[in-house]
């Protein structure tokens, strides 16, 4: 069976990041690039990534106004990620831009609250009723504008799912039970995350920066 673990290749680093794949390789079903390797390496970085024969979750985030929005994911279409992200806080037809400018096989996914904010930091920016109200509506919105999934945490994804059966939902921000959180305030372990209703994890650092990256991905799985 194919693994749910996504590595986050956090780096500018190509070769870096071509190595911990490799490394890797055998306990992952995907490799997901963000912000930092993509604005290192670009389109060209991503195609020596997918060069490995592993799915790509291209992770940039985008949320700007509809137009600039879907004309990036048409730049990015040669590509054919496996899974996009926008965010929904840039609302409904945001989304449906960006769902209908993706290409057919790639799953669009918005990002609800990122699980570097806890309720303090959702109230500073004018959202009072917490991270579980916020999520569920967003996970609405992303519904209704016809994209494939959402991604939140795994303390949200069992109510999102309720709402979503037939969603597909990313979990970032797990971390094994004894692992540091950095900057994740909203964490579970990967084994909890995945029996609330996770179909991918997105794990970076515990593997990447773990000693042994190879051993420390296998004992992750080893608890999925
Ligand atoms: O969209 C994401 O992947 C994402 C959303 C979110 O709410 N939180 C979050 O951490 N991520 C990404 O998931 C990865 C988590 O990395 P680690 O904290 O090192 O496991 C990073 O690449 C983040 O960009």
């Amino acid at each position: 069976m194919s693994s749910c673990i996504y590595v986050a290749l956090d780096t500018p680093d190509l070769d870096q990041a071509m190595a911990i794949a490799q490394r890797v390789s055998s306990h992952i079903g995907g490799i997901k690039l963000g912000l930092e390797f993509f604005s290192a390496n670009g389109r060209a970085g991503v195609r020596d990534m997918a060069s490995l024969g592993l799915p790509i979750f291209l992770d940039l985030k985008l949320h700007d106004i509809p137009n600039t929005v879907a004309k990036a994911i048409q730049a990015l279409r040669p590509l054919k990620p496996a899974i996009l992200t926008v965010h929904a806080a840039g609302g409904r037809a945001m989304m449906e831009d960006a769902k209908a400018a993706a290409p057919a096989g790639t799953r669009v996914v918005a990002v609800t609250v990122l699980t570097s904010l806890d309720n303090r930091d959702l109230s500073r920016i004018g959202v009072p009723d917490g991270s579980a109200a916020q999520v569920e509506r967003l996970t609405l919105l992303a519904r209704d504008a016809g994209l494939d999934g959402v991604v939140c945490s795994g303390a949200e994804v069992a109510a999102a799912k309720a709402l979503w059966p037939d969603g597909f939902f990313v979990v970032p921000g797990v971390r094994p039970a004894d692992g540091s959180s950095g900057d994740q305030k909203r964490v579970v372990t990967p084994r909890a995350a995945l029996d609330a209703g996770a179909s991918i994890l997105v794990i970076g650092r515990p593997i990447t920066q773990a000693p042994d990256p190879d051993q420390a991905a296998r004992a992750i799985k080893a608890t999925l």
